[in-house]
């Protein structure tokens, strides 16, 4: 099973995908990748995931996977020699799944809404919220990482994937609003994990250039302020 042919369908400026990515690179699976065209959806997309027709999709053989943070667990579970990606503790694997499901539901949908804002008073109260939910996201390093580099310890593990991936949309985020929203001065030990993070080998060529995401950025949020007509 973990021999036969593994394809991800994907785009490069997808954080979903890169989850997926990194957690293939973690384990050293080769694979072919199939690009998708944001905005558009292929045939091959909408036969693989046709209950939500997102991408990432990890075609495993025969076999299909949908949902990113399944992916992730699924190719930790697969390809199971070396260290897993979620803690051995049964609390602590709770709690880095109770995490990841707050970055979804809260923290990408509050970077998102900066994006979405349509004033500059929204825009201000959308950055604040960012910048709670960073505050508590710091709080939730220090107990996770217990001391040590990563959410998940000594190296790069489930958690670490979950919040790392929007680094990329993070920045954007910064550079496009002339603010910070993770720095030495507020958050100091995310700042110090998001350079890890970003350095590690196993994210390193899969994390976009901000200079190229923001392009890609600026015409996908022009979309949001004039959404195309019915
Ligand atoms: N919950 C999904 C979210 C995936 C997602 O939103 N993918 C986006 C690309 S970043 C997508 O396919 N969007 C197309 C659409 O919404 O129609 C996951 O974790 O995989």
């Amino acid at each position: 099973m973990a021999g036969d042919a593994v394809k991800l369908l994907g785009a490069w400026p997808s954080p979903f995908v890169m989850r997926a990515q990194i957690a293939l690179n973690l384990k050293s699976v080769g694979y072919e990748f199939l690009e998708e065209t944001l905005g558009t959806k292929s045939q091959l997309l909408l036969q693989s995931n046709p209950v939500h027709k997102k991408i990432p999709v990890l075609i495993h053989g025969d076999k299909l996977v949908c949902e990113s943070l399944i992916i992730v667990q699924y190719i930790d579970e697969v390809w199971s020699s070396g260290p897993g990606m979620l803690p051995s503790d049964l609390y602590d694997r709770a709690t880095a799944r109770f995490w990841a499901a707050y970055i979804d539901d809260k923290w990408f949908p509050s970077l998102i809404g900066i994006a979405k804002a349509q004033d500059d008073g929204a825009k201000k109260a959308a950055i604040e919220q960012v910048s709670e939910i960073l505050a508590v996201l710091e709080d939730a390093f220090t107990k996770c990482s217990k001391g040590k580099t990563f959410f998940g310890g000594d190296r790069v593990g489930y958690l670490d994937i979950a919040f790392g991936c929007f680094l990329g949309w993070l920045r954007v985020t910064e550079k496009m609003n002339g603010v910070e929203l993770i720095s030495r001065s507020k958050t100091p030990q995310l700042a110090q994990w998001a350079e890890r993070f970003c350095a590690d080998p196993a994210v390193k060529d899969v994390m976009p250039e901000t200079d190229k995401l923001a392009e890609f950025a600026k015409v996908l949020f022009a979309k949001f302020k004039n959404p195309p007509s019915q």
